[in-house]
């Protein structure tokens, strides 16, 4: 039979997120948290979502999960298509109940800033680790626990013998955070979504986690999403970028690309926001918070969202809502004065 030849074919998306817009229908009115999103990432790549708090990066994530369950949030538009380990192409929005609950932490999985609140306090970590490992991979009790010691050893914990019988309170915020990369690995996910892992992490456990999760994932060939609001995290882990506000991506692209040029002033005023930056004369520019502040979620803005806290809007950034312009490859901007400024 003749092989299947995979070397010319289009790279495809494991996630393919277009048009994705989630709103909270609450008393006070309707948030728009999600509107408009569109967002891919392919296998053994990592793609960062980075904005300031509320941009929407969690309920993005929370969506495509599909974990927002019967609160007030609905999606009213877009899709979200996953491509499973047998090449199948799924709508995860048309799935069924049970058959997502398959997929979540199965193929693929989900980690949050904060791991006692995913860590369960009355079972040890070693038979957290077994019992997702029993679930999905349908291991004996004694199998799932030495495979449970070598997924402590290879996120690196050591005395992984000893520590599988820890409970969570008996270990340091990054030792958790281990266990709960340990969890979501046990399963094998195709992609992994990482919320701001090392948010709650002091710095020198928070580069060990970067490093860990960046080993991992090329090792294991995952698509990565990784939830941040920092971008220097965003240089140190990810292929690609989508810079959030206001609950849409206002510019996107290969990292080197849009750092190096960022053709968005929102991009740049984040950019500005990083203390040991330096410009092309080795100067230390100096550290400058973002004026103003993000758009009442209830009542967003006409014309560019970023208009009010833009030093370059001009009337028609109040009067018109920019579409994602392409400046070069795969690099796109919603800034309609994109090719005039020095940013
Ligand atoms: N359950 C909810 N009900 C109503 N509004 C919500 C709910 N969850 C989130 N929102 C709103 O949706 C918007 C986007 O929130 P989201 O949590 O995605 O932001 P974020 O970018 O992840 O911010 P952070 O960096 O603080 O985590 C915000 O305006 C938030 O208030
Ligand atoms: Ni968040």
């Amino acid at each position: 039979m003749p092989q299947r030849d995979t070397s010319l074919a289009p790279a495809q998306h494991v996630l393919s997120v277009v048009d994705l817009k989630t709103h909270f229908f609450t008393d006070a009115g309707v948030i728009k948290a999600v509107n408009g999103v569109t967002l891919s990432v392919d296998e053994g790549e990592t793609l960062a979502i980075v904005g300031e708090s509320g941009s929407g990066k969690s309920v993005t994530g929370l969506t495509v999960m599909r974990l927002l369950g019967r609160t007030t949030a609905k999606v009213v538009g877009g899709s979200i298509h996953f491509r499973g380990r047998n090449e199948e192409n799924t709508d995860l929005l048309a799935l069924s109940e049970k058959a997502m609950s398959r997929i979540r932490g199965h193929d693929i999985a989900m980690i949050f800033q904060d791991p006692m609140s995913s860590l369960n306090p009355v079972f040890t970590v070693g038979d957290q680790v077994a019992e997702s490992l029993r679930v999905h991979k349908g291991l004996s009790k004694r199998g799932a626990r030495l495979q449970a010691i070598e997924l402590l050893r290879q996120v690196g914990i050591s005395e992984p013998e000893k520590r599988v019988d820890a409970y969570p309170h008996e270990l340091s915020g990054g030792m958790r955070q281990r266990v709960m990369i340990a969890v979501a690995l046990a399963c094998d996910p195709r992609l992994l979504i990482a919320d701001e892992p090392t948010t709650a992490l002091d710095v020198t456990i928070q580069a060990q986690i970067i490093d860990l999760l960046r080993k991992l994932q090329k090792e294991l060939r995952m698509a990565l999403i990784f939830v941040t609001h920092d971008l220097k995290l965003v240089k140190q882990i990810a292929d690609h970028v989508a810079v959030m506000y206001a609950s849409q991506v206002v510019e996107e692209g290969p990292v080197d690309q849009v750092l190096a040029n960022p053709r968005h002033p929102y991009t740049r005023a984040l950019l500005d926001c990083i203390p040991s930056r330096r410009d092309g004369d080795g100067n230390r520019r100096t550290l400058k918070p973002i004026p103003g502040t993000m758009p009442n979620p209830l009542s967003p803005p006409d014309g560019c969202r970023f208009h009010a806290r833009c030093a370059y809007a001009q009337p028609e950034c109040v009067a018109i809502e920019p579409e994602l312009q392409v400046v070069e490859g795969k690099h796109v901007t919603r800034c309609i004065r994109w090719q005039e400024l020095a940013l």
